[in-house]
């Protein structure tokens, strides 16, 4: 397995880009490392395909280089990257047994039959396959079909890293989970560099020990799934991450204070300095699970009024106006509030980030 490392890369779709919005990828540098586990998320469109086939070399990007343990490949064809990519839909050979299938890209190098037997039989129990080894893979449930696609990945031990494409597309809900747990015990035991492309949060933070947040072509976090909830470096992050987002509202700073519709709470001074010299919108995020009810007068409360209570079985989650602007409020089971009712609410400075322009202010 390899350390990966993106140099200054920008991709471009168009043969002579012009501006910075022809760029599907905007310049950006990421470090994968040796053994880590580490998912692209972001929306539809934002970059991530684009950037698994840099690595990959099915493109070759406008601008940078790709490094493979200290290594320049950005020229290298993808053969000679021994990269396994596993996409949406599993690329298997109908025609031959689960079996033929994984032993295909060992053959395919020459590797002895009883080394081959050997690894086949490794991967197989790995990925329990093993009472299937002799099935025909036409006609296998979709699970299945992508264990053996990932299976055909793993069997060769010189790949430098395994990307996954979406791999649970198609795959029924109800086993998606099978898998994905089986894919985090693979990594566990094997410790290679997995890089797991998706838009699902939960696929993301539940596989991943880090996470490179993507939107519009920028990296706009990388982070563990901890700190992406805690520390949302942008407001996209703490917006895309979480359910619900987290509550960003629209501010002005005022002395050693935020003011949010008329309401004053004190912060940080240096936050605050940095703030006003930093330019663009200020934002106020906190996220619902941070929001406590307070008695009246608590320090760093606000008083907002209820408009919404659903209960949602361990929790509540209430809406509730502050001013003109709404929040979501994570509240316990047992909380009795009724829309209608006026509350305080405390933002906890701890877990309150200032934003600038859409970055947090640090
Ligand atoms: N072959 C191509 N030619 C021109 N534009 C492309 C091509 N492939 C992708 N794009 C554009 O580049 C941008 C990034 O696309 P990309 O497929 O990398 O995003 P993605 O995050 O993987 O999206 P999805 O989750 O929908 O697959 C999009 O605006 C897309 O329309």
């Amino acid at each position: 397995m390899a350390r990966i490392e993106l140099r200054s890369i920008a991709h471009a779709y168009v043969a002579v880009p012009a501006s910075e919005q022809d760029y599907a990828l905007r310049p950006l540098e990421l470090v994968w490392e040796d053994g880590g586990a580490y998912a692209l998320l972001g929306p539809s469109g934002c970059g991530k395909t684009t950037l698994l086939n840099i690595i990959s070399g099915l493109l070759r990007p406008t601008r940078g280089q790709v490094l493979f343990d200290g290594v320049d490949v950005t020229e290298a064809p993808p053969q000679r990257r021994n990269i396994a990519q596993v996409f949406q839909f599993p690329v298997i050979y109908d025609t031959m047994t689960v079996s033929e299938n994984l032993a295909f890209p060992l053959r395919n190098r020459g590797l002895g039959a009883s080394e081959t037997r050997a690894r086949v039989e490794e991967v197989a129990e790995l990925l329990e396959l093993t009472p299937d080894l002799r099935l025909r893979a036409s006609g296998l449930s979709a699970d299945m079909r992508q264990r053996i696609s990932l299976g055909r990945g793993l069997v060769r031990r010189d790949v430098a890293a395994i990307l996954l494409d979406e791999p649970l597309t198609v795959i029924d809900p109800h086993v998606k989970w099978l898998l994905r747990r089986k894919l985090k015990q693979v990594h566990e035991q094997l410790k290679m560099t997995l890089v797991y492309v998706t838009h699902d949060q939960v696929e993301a933070l539940t596989l991943a020990d880090r996470v490179v947040v993507m939107n519009q072509g920028r990296v706009v976090q990388v982070g563990t799934p901890q700190e992406l909830f805690e520390r949302p470096a942008d407001t996209f992050v703490g917006y895309f991450i979480g359910s619900p987002g987290m509550n960003l509202l629209p501010c002005t700073v005022e002395d050693d204070a935020v003011v949010v519709e008329g309401q004053r709470l004190a912060l940080d001074a240096g936050v605050c300095a940095r703030a006003r010299s930093a330019g663009g919108e200020l934002r106020l995020g906190i996220r619902p699970e941070f929001l406590r009810r307070v008695p009246e007068g608590t320090p760093s409360s606000v008083r907002v009024e209820v408009t919404q209570v659903e209960n949602l079985g361990r929790h509540k989650l209430a809406t509730a106006k502050l001013g003109a602007q709404a929040l979501k409020v994570r509240l316990p089971e047992e909380e009795r509030l009724a829309p209608g009712e006026s509350c305080w609410l405390e933002l906890p400075p701890r877990w309150t980030t200032l934003y600038a322009g859409g970055r947090a202010i640090p």
